[in-house]
């Protein structure tokens, strides 16, 4: 028996090797041939860029100085104060060491970072050299909550959805006040009633229900209802509600994290984050549904009618976003919808939240200027109930008060893109700062319209001041030159193709909300242990968009006669 079992000779072993030796020679082979010709491109590229960069003018700018390897020691100071809450405070500062309003730095093994500071080079990112730029990871980081969307997507895609959701924004505008009456009532229904007397409040978490109900109403066309729930959490659709409200935050809070992570932000899984987002996606789904299900028991011939992308007149107002999208076409696909709905939702309803807080912060604190603003609204509306929007044209001051907290205090603080295409950014280059800077396919430049906001060289002396009459074209008796250079240096809203959509109905809520709550209450102030603060002071939470973690803490009187304090002087 044993003679008839072949025994292999060493000849045939490496005559015929086995499978599994075969295929690791190939596998060498193929990284071999993929290195070199990786290698031979990069070395390509990099001679086409040298060359690009020559016919450009272009110079280095300064590099961050490294103490540790792969910038860590940066890496390092930036999460210890973020958990401070002082990073803003913290890069400006670093900025404002190096006047040439941009540096470059690496992040570990990324790729190169440029620190965009120069309102030239923002405009050349966000407008002129637009096509140049793309999002990077951010589909990657957003997609556990809202999918393909505007607020990631780019080319045809990013195109068919800004005019899907542009046009239903359109249509809402002229209706928005009205349907903001009722939230705006029972925001004043938290606060202290009549006879009450002056009392402590945190403004900051009830304008964040109150965006989630304008925006639940805008884009459901039936509010999630957030400002009432201690009152009616005893029904089922209370209980939902709070659910929905509550697991936003925990998403948001998540993507704020994911973002910090890059690139390792699909490391962070956890489960109450998951469930979160399943959460929101059946709540949404929910709604789809029934609208769905709602027009169809309506008008089926109606539907039918509109599927050419007409609409009708109710869109908006049975079913808000989702309704008019069904409208238009009958036929669109419920993820679809969904993601429309959490991409609105995500852009919308935050930053607006962030606006009212810092505003009235800065309000309370500067009480000549918090005058001047009811100085102003008591001439144009004197005793009327509520301002209509042609009031809030009448109202310049108070446009200037929201530009200029929205200046100091941008909601969206930072802004990232990655060059899909090597390019140039005018400025920030060489010695002097002045020369071109190359920007090379895949390296990223960051925005910070709050750092941009506090540079001397684009706002002027007092850039860290609050100064609402900087905004006023008669104010500087000048040639509007320096009107001009504040408005250009103005990214709040971002610019250029991807500028906000929800611009216009955004600063009618934040006007409308002030307006309400100065009629209502005659004395909103300070807190004693606050004043003499200095701007910037504040301890800042740096998620999606900047919040305060000391919140908005205001003492309010509907009534003059019970101030707390005298010597204080918002009252008209
Ligand atoms: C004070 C309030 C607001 C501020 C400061 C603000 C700021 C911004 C900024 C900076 C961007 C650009 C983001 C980027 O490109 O990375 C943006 C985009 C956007 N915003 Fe707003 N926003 C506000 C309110 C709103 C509201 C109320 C809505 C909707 C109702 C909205 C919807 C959007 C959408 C859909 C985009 C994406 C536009 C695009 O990529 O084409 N925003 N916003």
């Amino acid at each position: 028996m044993a003679s008839s079992v072949p025994v292999p000779v060493a000849s045939d072993i490496h005559e015929h090797p086995s499978g599994a030796s075969k295929w690791t020679t190939l596998a060498v082979l193929a990284l071999a041939i993929w290195l070199a010709f990786y290698s031979i491109r990069s070395y390509l590229e990099y001679r086409c860029d040298m060359a690009f960069s020559k016919q450009h003018g272009c110079e280095r700018p300064p590099e961050l100085p490294n103490r540790w390897p792969l910038g860590i020691n940066w890496i390092m100071q930036l999460w210890k104060e973020d958990a401070r809450g002082e990073v803003l405070e913290f890069m400006s500062r670093v900025a404002d060491e190096y006047p040439t309003n941009m540096l470059s730095q690496f992040f570990l093994f990324g790729p190169r970072y440029f620190h965009v500071v120069a309102p030239q080079n923002v405009e050349a990112i966000l407008s002129s050299s637009f096509a140049d730029y793309g999002f990077g990871v951010r589909a990657d980081v957003f997609r556990p909550l809202c999918g393909a969307g505007i607020f990631t997507e780019e080319g045809p895609a990013w195109k068919a959805s800004r005019t899907l959701l542009r046009r239903h924004l359109v249509r809402v505008q002229p209706r928005a006040l009205d349907g903001l009456r009722e939230h705006v009532d029972n925001l004043l229904a938290r606060l202290p009633a009549d006879g009450e007397g002056a009392a402590v409040v945190d403004l900051q978490p009830l304008f964040y229900d109150l965006t989630l109900d304008t925006a639940s109403a805008l884009l459901l066309g039936k509010s999630i209802y957030a400002l009432r729930q201690g009152a009616a959490a005893a029904t089922p659709e209370a209980r939902r509600n709070a659910r929905f409200a509550a697991s936003f935050e925990t998403v948001l809070a998540g993507l704020s994290r994911r973002f910090r992570m890059v690139p390792f932000h699909n490391l962070y899984r956890p489960k109450a984050f998951h469930d979160a987002c399943s959460f929101i996606h059946g709540f949404v789904d929910g709604y789809v549904a029934d609208i769905r299900s709602r027009k169809m028991a309506a008008a089926p011939a109606s539907l039918s009618e509109k599927s050419g992308g007409g609409g009708g007149d109710d869109g908006d107002r049975s079913g808000g976003l989702v309704g008019q999208i069904i409208d238009m076409n009958p036929d669109a696909d419920d993820t679809a919808i969904r993601s429309h709905v959490l991409h609105v939702l995500l852009g919308g309803r935050d930053t607006t939240a962030s606006c009212l807080s810092w505003t009235f912060r800065l309000l309370v604190r500067h009480p000549p200027v918090f005058r001047k603003l009811r100085g102003e609204i008591t001439q144009t509306i004197g005793a009327a109930p509520r301002p209509t929007r042609d009031d809030m044209r009448c109202m310049p001051y108070l446009a200037q008060v929201v530009k200029e907290s929205l200046r100091l205090y941008p909601p969206v603080a930072m802004n990232v893109r990655q060059a899909v295409r090597t390019t140039v950014l005018p400025t920030g280059g060489g010695r002097d700062g002045r020369s071109p800077v190359l920007v090379r396919r895949g390296e990223c430049a960051g925005m910070s319209a709050y750092i941009t906001a506090r540079r001397t060289s684009v706002f002027g002396p007092d850039a860290r001041e609050f100064r609402p009459e900087r905004w006023d074209s008669r104010d500087e008796g000048g040639d509007g030159e320096e009107l001009q250079r504040c408005l250009d240096a103005f990214f709040a809203f971002s610019a250029g193709p991807r500028r906000c959509i929800g611009e216009d109905f955004a600063l009618a809520e934040v006007s409308y909300v002030v307006v309400a709550l100065c009629q209502a209450f005659q004395i909103i102030e300070i807190l004693d242990e606050d004043r003499g603060k200095p701007l910037g002071s504040e301890r800042q939470n740096t998620g999606l968009v900047i919040s305060c973690m000391e919140g908005c803490k205001v003492r309010m009187s509907r009534c003059a006669g019970e101030r707390g304090d005298e010597g204080s002087a918002t009252k008209t």
